[in-house]
């Protein structure tokens, strides 16, 4: 379990917990299920929240993703606090209520929860990125370089079994990646992609990260000049919203298999990655936040958030274009 001063992170049973403690808070807003299992067989729970969420709605879908990366907990955090003021707010706060009306938003608080429950079970912090499954030479995939759009291509991701960006052994190796491309692949509606845009939550560094991570070009197959430029506009919009430094992924180093590449290369989904606090660390310690961070470091994106659910039924809106 989490050590002292860090008690206030969600372990899985804890996660698991207050989900199902929000269904009973709040059964017209939400419906829980599961995407699958992961590797060593837990579920990955999906939450939906929705004003009439038993019904497939004709309404944007929105997906925040958390927790790929295991030592990031505080994505854990900041999946279940969008989770609570979508439903928490929604009987008192008429911005949240036009947006939990007009939309269908998706929530899978860890995607790699395998990865989290080792970090923690030793009762120390154990620094793991991957998750947990076997290799040849070692153990543990990077969820987010086995995405299967331009997998292994750039030299953005390692092909050794024990590195921390090993992509696996082919694309999609990684039953967590599988479940939610399975899940993501399912919201093709006759023909259309239900799901408009995405966030995947990382730490750290305060970033806002964009498409492409393969290439450092700002267009390249499927993403033309328009789109990088929405792309960049809405990304800038919410930095100076959150106080992220805004950038498209590869500024940073060169990705290849990251969620965000698949995401939009595949489905058009309009996905950012948001890298949250601190800004910077000294070995470990940047992805180890003390609890008594949780609440304004998760509370620090929630204008971000909401611009972000506002355009998200039309992103091109934000350069002044219509879909
Ligand atoms: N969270 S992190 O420290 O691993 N950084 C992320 C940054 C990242 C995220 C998405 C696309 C490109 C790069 C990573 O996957 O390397
Ligand atoms: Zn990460």
């Amino acid at each position: 379990d989490f050590p002292s001063g860090y008690t206030g992170y969600h372990n899985y049973a804890e996660m698991t917990a207050e989900l199902n403690q929000t269904v009973t808070d709040h059964p017209n807003l939400v419906r829980l299920s599961s995407l699958g299992n992961s590797y060593q067989g837990r579920a990955l729970p999906a939450l939906k929240i929705s004003n009439n969420p038993a019904v497939d709605q004709a309404k944007p879908e929105v997906l925040f993703t958390c927790n790929q990366h295991a030592r990031e907990h505080l994505t854990v955090e900041m999946c279940l606090h969008i989770i609570k003021r979508f439903t928490d707010g929604y009987a008192t706060n008429s911005a949240i209520k036009a947006l939990v009306d007009s939309r269908e938003i998706w929530v899978v608080p860890s995607v790699n929860p395998d990865g989290a429950e080792y970090d923690i079970a030793a009762g120390t912090l154990r620094g793991w990125r991957k998750n947990r499954q076997p290799n040849s030479t070692s153990t543990g995939t990077d969820p987010n370089r086995n995405w299967g759009y331009q997998w292994g291509c750039c030299g953005g991701s390692s092909g050794t079994g024990s590195s921390e960006t090993y992509r696996g052994p082919s694309a999609f190796s990684a039953p967590e990646t599988q479940r939610v491309r399975d899940f993501v692949n399912s919201r093709v509606v006759g023909g259309v992609q239900q799901i408009k845009a995405h966030i995947d939550w990382h730490t750290y560094s305060e970033l806002i990260l964009w498409p492409y991570g393969y290439t450092y070009n700002d267009t390249a197959t499927g993403l033309n000049a328009d789109q990088a430029n929405a792309f960049g506009t809405l990304g800038r919009q919410m930095a100076a919203l959150n106080g992220y430094t805004p950038q498209q992924s590869s500024d940073l180093y060169i990705t290849d298999g990251s969620v965000n590449d698949w995401m939009w290369a595949t489905h058009k989904i309009w996905s950012y990655t948001f890298e949250m606090y601190p800004k910077s660390g000294t070995g470990l310690n940047g992805f180890y936040p003390r609890d008594t961070q949780i609440a304004t470091q998760v509370a620090r994106n929630n204008t971000a958030v909401d611009l972000f659910l506002g355009y998200a039924d039309c992103v091109p809106r934000v350069i002044g274009q219509t879909c």
